[in-house]
């Protein structure tokens, strides 16, 4: 192996020059991304709305194709990728979605088992279509996220916080080895946000996995992250490690002033 391919395997994430382009170039949504994220590592993005957040994060599993720049992702690069790869590739990187993304008319059990969907064939129609060992383990997911009780209970008819811990248990019925989260409690009351992020990041950190994921809350960020990076007009403008920052510090990015500006340094 050589020295570039282990660190590859050593990082959840490297992408050098990462750039994205929408409508012909009208849009340049990312202008030439630096990132390497070592496996393991919480790292919240923050930015004001349209700063490229959710770009990155789709880029990582290929939702959106990069213009151009480099990319490994969990030592693989999802550009050389066939389509039977990437479905294989994209049960190891899971998504936590703002709207949750789920079916309202099914059950949470059902919802949790769709995670595992790119790996059956055909279709499945109720849960008892589903392998009994699936059924097992995605009650046990919904367990870990307190929602055993509510396990046969149509989804449309949960909570917002309940709903999205539904999101989380089909996230980790995956066993993803990356999480990517954009603005998962951007939809929440303030109670249900905290309760949600602690879920979370309390069930990645059990598994040892790494974690991406978009928010606006500065405090919520510092307390749980231990990264944290700034976007800017779709490049990175702050990057530091959450223990050293202050609420102040990482209200530079929303301010209207720009932050490459600041007299801080190290906030550029
Ligand atoms: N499919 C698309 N087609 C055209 N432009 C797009 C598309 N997706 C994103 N953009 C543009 O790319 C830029 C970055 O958008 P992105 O959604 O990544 O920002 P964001 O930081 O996630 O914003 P928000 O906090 O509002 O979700 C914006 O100017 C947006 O309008």
């Amino acid at each position: 192996m050589t020295d570039h391919e282990r660190t590859a395997q050593e990082l959840a994430v490297s992408l050098r020059g990462i750039t994205k382009e929408f409508n012909d170039g009208e849009v340049k949504a990312l202008r030439g991304i630096d990132l390497e994220v070592p496996r393991g590592q919480k790292l919240v993005l923050m930015g004001l709305s349209g700063s490229g957040k959710s770009t990155t994060l789709r880029v990582l599993n290929r939702l959106h194709d990069p213009t151009s720049g480099e990319m490994t992702v969990l030592g693989e690069d999802p550009m050389a990728m066939s389509a039977r790869e990437l479905r294989r590739f994209r049960q190891r990187v899971a998504f936590v979605f703002q709207h949750f993304n789920l079916v309202g008319r099914l059950t949470a059990l059902e919802n949790v088992m769709a995670g595992a969907l790119g790996t059956l064939r055909g279709p499945r129609y109720g849960v008892m279509t589903y392998p009994n060992a699936m059924r097992h383990e995605a009650l046990a997911q919904l367990e870990r996220v307190g929602l055993g009780d509510q396990a046969f209970q149509k989804a449309g008819t949960l909570s917002g916080g309940q709903q999205q811990r539904v999101g989380i248990a089909r996230a980790l019925f995956q066993k993803p080895e990356l999480v990517l989260a954009d603005e998962p409690v951007a939809s929440l009351d303030p109670e249900s946000s905290r309760q949600i992020m602690e879920l979370l990041l309390t069930v990645c950190e059990e598994d040892g996995l790494t974690v991406i994921c978009s928010l606006h809350q500065v405090e919520l960020a510092i307390e749980w992250a231990d990264r944290m990076v700034g976007l800017r007009h779709g490049e990175i403008v702050f990057d530091r490690d959450a223990s050293q920052i202050t609420i102040a510090d990482a209200s530079t990015i929303y301010a209207s002033t720009d932050p490459t500006t600041s007299s801080d340094p190290e906030a550029a």
